[in-house]
């Protein structure tokens, strides 16, 4: 469970009736989720989430995420809006904690997103590199490519202990993408960062791990199905093609792993549907598409390392990326042939 931050029933209760919100009726810690705590409150009136930071977003962040998300909100990106106190100001701490409490949004992800899912993935983000153009709040990304040496070092060999070797290939790996890295000539802008297909929600979609596929066609839903897009608190300023790459990465291989030209196809002609990828952005995707592989890789590592104590939580496999990223390595071609 993604719970490392226990609230108690008088924790949100006072959340709710402090703020002349709503009544509680219930509410439950969330299983999915790595990063932050998630608790979903029903009250008499309406569902919240209740996100409380714990790692990679400091509080003076936190404006940020309001501003980005009462913004995208307000422009028909179906993202969580902020709820705001008894000051008419969105809440941000709960329980004393630096916390966010938004909108509950409806929906489910889809485990292995046909095409059609991967083409409405691609339209929200450009959807949102739209929206977020010019916007003034501003957030430096905290996981860019020169940190990922960080990570690196900070793991160091004890990489070697999840699987033999690991140490020096991502070393390598790093000092290539960083070579080749595209990142000074590309449009800059607000991306999301993590959208992976556990962050976006269709309408309809789940069915399948009830009913089967067959069952039910809402299981396989279309891009105009997206009904949510969730988890931003990895949101800042970076190269917008990055975040295409973090979506290639991690919506275009099947179900046993292997890459699906046609999903990462759909994708990309899902992003051009809304903004159109410049030819600099296009050649730069092989490279960033590397990067994505390289930097879940490290982050996943990282936390698979040094464990929160005491938190109900289900660590990612850091190893899952690894052909990913082997893969991007070795047939730049993949990616590029997708996008031409
Ligand atoms: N606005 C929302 N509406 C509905 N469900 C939500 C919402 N926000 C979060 N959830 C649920 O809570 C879970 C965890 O939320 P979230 O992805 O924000 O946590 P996280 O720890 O930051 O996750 P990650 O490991 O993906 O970074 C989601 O997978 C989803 O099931
Ligand atoms: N989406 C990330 C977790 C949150 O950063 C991963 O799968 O590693």
């Amino acid at each position: 469970m993604a719970v490392f931050t226990e609230l108690s029933r008088a924790d949100i209760d006072a959340l709710l009736t402090d703020n002349e919100l709503d009544a509680l009726v219930d509410y439950t810690g969330v299983e999915e989720g790595t990063e932050n705590t998630t608790y979903l409150v029903d009250g008499a009136r309406a569902r919240y989430v209740v996100s409380v930071f714990e790692r990679w977003v400091e509080p003076q962040d936190i404006p940020f995420f309001v501003d980005l998300l009462t913004r995208l909100s307000d422009a028909g990106v179906p993202c969580p809006r902020p709820v705001a106190g008894r000051d008419g100001r969105a809440i941000t701490s709960v329980a004393g904690r630096p916390a966010l409490v938004t909108s509950f949004l409806p929906g489910r992800p889809v485990d292995d997103p046909a095409p059609e899912a991967c083409r409405g993935c691609g339209r929200v983000l450009a959807h949102i590199h739209r929206v977020t153009e010019g916007m003034d709040s501003h957030r430096p990304n905290m996981l860019s490519l020169t940190d990922w040496y960080g990570l690196l070092d900070a793991c160091g060999t004890r990489l070697d202990t999840i699987a033999d070797g690991l140490h020096a290939e991502l070393a390598r790996a790093l000092d290539r993408i960083a070579a080749a890295w595209p990142g000074d000539d590309l449009p800059r802008g607000v991306i999301h960062g993590d959208l992976f297909p556990d962050n976006l929600f269709f309408a309809g979609a789940g069915a399948a791990t009830t009913a089967g596929p067959e069952a039910d066609p809402a299981a396989h839903p279309t891009a105009d199905d997206v009904s949510g897009v969730i988890d931003f608190f990895f949101a800042a300023h970076e190269v917008l093609a990055y975040d295409l790459a973090v979506s290639l990465a991690s919506w275009a291989f099947d179900g046993r792993g292997r890459f699906e030209p046609a999903r990462a196809r759909a994708m990309v002609a899902g992003y051009g549907e809304r903004r159109t990828l410049s030819p600099a952005e296009a050649a730069g995707l092989p490279v960033l598409t590397q990067g994505a592989a390289l930097r879940f890789t490290l982050t996943r590592a990282y936390d698979w390392l040094n464990p929160k104590p005491d938190a109900r939580i289900r660590p990612k496999d850091p190893l899952a990326m690894m052909p990913r990223l082997r893969l991007f390595l070795d047939q730049p071609r993949a990616i590029a042939d997708a996008c031409g």
